[in-house]
């Protein structure tokens, strides 16, 4: 409920993006982050979707502990729009560590956080700035989402080579496939964070650590081109819509 002897706190939105990966799934290279798309690290193009929402000013990239001296660099190399301020702290590793030095290097005045995989390089300004608007309309963590097109089935895992039984198969109208960036208060966040490094449970997302607080997060539409480069066909997928970009001077 709104308190007028309460002083409004500003809005400031920062976007950390984890970026310490090795890219494993992706095979044999440099760490994922820093391999190219249309000759641009994925990293780079994925900071550039984070400071194109005028929403975004400052962009934490959490890098490969051994690689901030080159991360630096590319930033230097490839200038953001004078509004944005860019910090490069070194990643933990798992993706919720590295998220959590990110947290961590966030100054005091930073009240809505975006938590944005670098390996989802291409996702539009709009889709950014529609988990920025729904945060600062109250809600406090959103993810953006997509319905599924495949038929989804929970199985018994079982051991490589051995056919796994079925256990059930959710309702595919109720699922959704979650990207990034996910968006959060970011009193919110922190306190998610807190309570996973106390009871040591994991999360395959950010606002799975936030379910598990009780606290309600919502959905707001997803996009096809926010896919994340997880596997060698990606990048093939990711050339081709830069191209395309490219072509229709979208980009
Ligand atoms: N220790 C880690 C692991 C992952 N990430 C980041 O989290 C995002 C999502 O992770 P994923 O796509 O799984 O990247 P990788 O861990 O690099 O991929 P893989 O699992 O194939 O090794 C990526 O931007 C990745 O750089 C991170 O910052 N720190
Ligand atoms: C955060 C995420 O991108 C939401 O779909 C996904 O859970 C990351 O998973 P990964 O295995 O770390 O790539």
């Amino acid at each position: 409920m709104y308190d007028e002897t309460r002083p409004e706190r500003p809005h400031r939105t920062a976007a950390v993006i984890p970026a310490a990966g090795r890219g494993v799934r992706l095979g044999p290279g440099a760490p994922k982050a820093l391999r190219t798309l249309a000759g641009t690290p994925m990293l780079i193009h994925a900071v550039r979707a984070m400071a194109r929402s005028r929403a975004v000013s400052l962009v934490v990239v959490v890098a490969p502990a051994d690689g901030i001296g080159e991360v630096k660099n590319l930033l230097d190399e490839h200038p953001l729009p004078e509004r944005t301020e860019t910090l490069v702290v070194p990643g933990g590793d798992t993706r919720q560590e590295s998220v959590r030095a990110g947290l961590d290097a966030l100054p005091e005045d930073i009240t809505t956080v975006l938590i944005h995989d670098a390996a989802r390089p291409l996702v539009p300004v709009d889709t950014v700035d529609a988990v920025v608007e729904a945060v600062r309309d109250g809600a406090p963590a959103v993810v953006p989402a997509l319905p599924l097109a495949d038929t989804v089935k929970e199985v018994e895992p079982a051991g490589p080579g051995t056919p796994e039984p079925v256990v059930a198969t959710p309702e595919r109208s109720r699922l959704r496939a979650v990207q990034t960036p996910q968006g959060f208060d970011r009193d919110t966040l922190d306190r998610a964070h807190a309570a996973i490094a106390v009871n040591g449970e994991g999360a395959t997302d950010d606002a799975g650590m936030v379910e598990k607080l009780g606290v309600t997060v919502v959905v707001v539409p997803g996009h096809e081109e926010a896919f994340k480069v997880t596997r060698p066909l990606d990048l093939v997928l990711a050339e081709a819509v830069l191209a395309r970009r490219r072509a229709t001077d979208a980009y």
